[in-house]
C-alpha cells in the first residue's frame, strides 16, 4: 500500500490526541501537520491555525477532523473543494450538511466518510438495533456521555435513530394523550422514538437502546471505556476513504 498523508484538525483534544498516536503508529501513514486554531499542540510536525493556510503549504490525502460540530463542517467542505479527502469524527452536523457535502463530495468525485461512531461495537449495536426494531416498534434510546460534550442528543443516537427510521414505521408510543408535566421529560422524539440524554463526569460514552413488547423488553447496549476504542473504525477510513468517491455517513457502510 502506497503512503497516505494525513493532516488532523484537533490535535489537542481527547480523540485528536489518540488519533496522533495512531497516525504515527501506523506504517503507511505519514502525518504531516495538524490544524490548531490557538498553533498551540504537542507534536514534532507543523502546526497550522487554519485549514486553507495548511492547505496552502501542502496538500495531504486525508484529514481527519475532530474539531467541533461548525468547525468540522467549515473543514470538511474546505478539504473536499482543496481535492483532500476526509475522514470526519465530529459529530453535531445537520441533514442540510450532509446533503451538501454528499453533493459536493460527488461533484468532485472524492472519498469522504463521517462516522458518528468509529467503534466497531458500537456500529454492531446500531445494526443489532435495527434488526430488532422489525420486530420491537416500541424504542427508547438512552445515550450517555461525559459532560464536556458540546452536542446533544449524540450523534450516534441520530443515526441509529435513521436507522431504526428504514425498518420501522414511525409511531406515536406511549398513551395516545400523554402529556409533559415537565418539559423535555420525554426526551427528544424522531418518528416516536425518544431520544435521552446523559451527561456526567465519569462516563465516556455509552448507549443503551431499549425495546419493549407484551410481557418483555429487550436492551441492546454498548459502551466505550476509552478513546482508544475508536481508533481501528478511524484507521480503517483512512484507508478506505482512498477509494471512494462519494460521502458514506456511518462506519457500517464500509465494514465487510
Ligand atoms: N466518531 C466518533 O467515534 C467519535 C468519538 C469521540 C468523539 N467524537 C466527536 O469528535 C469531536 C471531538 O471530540 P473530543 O472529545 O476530542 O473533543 P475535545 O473538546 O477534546 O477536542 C476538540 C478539539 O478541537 C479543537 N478545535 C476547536 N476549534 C478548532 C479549530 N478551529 N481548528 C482546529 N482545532 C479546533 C479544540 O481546541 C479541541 O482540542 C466531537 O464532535 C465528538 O462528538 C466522535
Ligand atoms: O465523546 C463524544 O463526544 C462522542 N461522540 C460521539 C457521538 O456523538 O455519538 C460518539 C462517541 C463519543
Amino acid at each position: 500500500m502506497e503512503q497516505i498523508n494525513v493532516v488532523i484538525a484537533g490535535p489537542r483534544g481527547r480523540m485528536g490526541k489518540e488519533a496522533v498516536e495512531l497516525v504515527q503508529d501506523t506504517p503507511q501513514f505519514a502525518l504531516m501537520s495538524v490544524i490548531d486554531h490557538k498553533g498551540e499542540a504537542n507534536v514534532d510536525v507543523p502546526v497550522f491555525k487554519d485549514i486553507k493556510e495548511c492547505f496552502e503549504s501542502s496538500i495531504p490525502h486525508v484529514l481527519i477532523d475532530l474539531t467541533t460540530p461548525e468547525v468540522g463542517y467549515h473543514h470538511t467542505k474546505t478539504a473536499l473543494e482543496y481535492g483532500v479527502r476526509p475522514v470526519v469524527g465530529t459529530t453535531g452536523f445537520t441533514q442540510e450538511e450532509l446533503i451538501e457535502l454528499r453533493q459536493l463530495a460527488e461533484s468532485k468525485e472524492l472519498g469522504c466518510i463521517i462516522a458518528p461512531n468509529f467503534a466497531i461495537g458500537a456500529v454492531l449495536m446500531m445494526k443489532f438495533s435495527q434488526m430488532a426494531a422489525k420486530y420491537f416498534e416500541d424504542i427508547e434510546i438512552i445515550e450517555l456521555h461525559h459532560d464536556q460534550k458540546l452536542d446533544a442528543p449524540s450523534g450516534t443516537a441520530v443515526k441509529t435513530a435513521e436507522m431504526i427510521k428504514e425498518v420501522r414505521e414511525a409511531k406515536v408510543q406511549g398513551h395516545p394523550d400523554e402529556k409533559e408535566t415537565l418539559k423535555g421529560a420525554r426526551g427528544a422524539d424522531i418518528d416516536g422514538m425518544h431520544i435521552h440524554s446523559v451527561r456526567l463526569p465519569g462516563l465516556i460514552a455509552h448507549q443503551q437502546v431499549m425495546f419493549g413488547a407484551e410481557g418483555q423488553t429487550l436492551t441492546i447496549r454498548h459502551d466505550s471505556y476509552n478513546r482508544a476504542s475508536f481508533m481501528s473504525g478511524v484507521k480503517v477510513s483512512v484507508e478506505t476513504v482512498m477509494k471512494l468517491d462519494t460521502l458514506v455517513y456511518g462506519l457500517e457502510n464500509i465494514l465487510e
